[in-house]
């Protein structure tokens, strides 16, 4: 029998440690069973202890990449990561307005700490981007800069709100709840509707990079297997959780370690070494 899978398409810088990125996207992809797509914007040197360095693509190369892929394949959802220039996220803005949906992570600032978007990248982001995004997938960090001067000092839930008067619902992605222990919440935000919690099991682990592209990966996953978006984030934060709990029982790298992107089914099993045995 012959069947077409469904196609996202993520757009996105690499890691070359393999945790966050196109590297995430692709595996998050593959866990879903969709065919995943890809255009690189940049490439970073990167490991578990930050990034070392970043080279955008030339933007005729990401319109190259785009063109192929659009023209050839029935792309179902689009995701963005890293885009680094406001060039290119003018660019996405054209192609894909009225397209595909489209998940929007803004990615701005690394797990490590290291600038990946400065002001003139904000700026694309709220005039061109996030008003023809489906949805954005910002942290905290990241949704305060979107929404600029005096985010600073209004509660979680009415960041997110605020952020879909830019024109796209929001996912703000969060970390521990103090009135919940043991629980992270991820508020979703729809214009013109009260944000609402999407709770989820806090994991106990720092080897965390990576998580923010895998959750914005799977969102597009669920989007484009029909999924609403409470439907789609509370899946994408199952998705996510498993992979932290994995991940969680490693030692993988200097740093802040990668999330999973293995599955329990992989045929080949890794040699379990510790440090000390190497
Ligand atoms: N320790 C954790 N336990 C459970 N869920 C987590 C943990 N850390 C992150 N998440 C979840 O992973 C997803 C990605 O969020 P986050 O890590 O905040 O993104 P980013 O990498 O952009 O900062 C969200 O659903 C968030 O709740
Ligand atoms: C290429 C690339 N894309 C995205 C991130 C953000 O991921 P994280 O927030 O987990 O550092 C990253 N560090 N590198």
């Amino acid at each position: 029998m012959i069947a077409t899978p469904p196609v996202v398409l993520s757009v996105a810088g690499t890691d070359s440690g393999g945790a966050a990125g196109l590297a995430a996207d692709l595996a998050t992809c593959a866990a879903h069973g969709v065919h995943g797509a890809c255009v690189v914007t940049a490439v970073t040197a990167q490991d578990t202890t930050g990034v070392h360095g970043v080279h955008p693509v030339p933007l005729e190369v990401v319109v190259a990449q785009l063109d192929a892929v659009l023209a050839d394949l029935p792309v179902a959802a689009v995701k963005t990561g890293v885009l680094g220039t406001p060039a290119v996220v003018g660019l996405l803005a054209d192609r894909l307005a009225g397209g595909p949906p489209l998940v929007v992570d803004p990615v701005l600032v690394a797990t490590s700490g290291a600038v990946l978007g400065g002001g003139e990248v904000v700026a694309a982001y709220r005039e061109r981007l996030l008003p023809v995004a489906a949805v954005a997938t910002p942290n905290l960090a990241e949704a305060r800069a979107l929404l600029g001067p005096g985010a600073d000092d209004l509660p979680v839930p009415d960041v997110a709100a605020g952020l879909t008067g830019l024109g796209c619902a929001v996912v703000l992605t969060g970390g521990p709840d103090l009135d919940r222990p043991g629980e992270v919440v991820d508020w979703l935000a729809r214009p013109g509707r009260l944000p609402v919690a999407v709770p989820h099991p806090l994991v106990d682990t720092e080897h965390d990079h990576g998580s923010g592209c895998t959750f914005s990966a799977a969102m597009a996953c669920a989007i484009a297997a029909g999924a609403a978006l409470e439907e789609a984030a509370s899946r994408a934060a199952a998705y996510t959780t498993a992979q932290l709990r994995t991940s969680a029982t490693w030692s993988l790298g200097r740093g802040r370690g990668p999330v999973a992107h293995t599955h329990p089914t992989d045929p080949v099993r890794p040699t379990h070494l510790t440090r000390g045995e190497r």
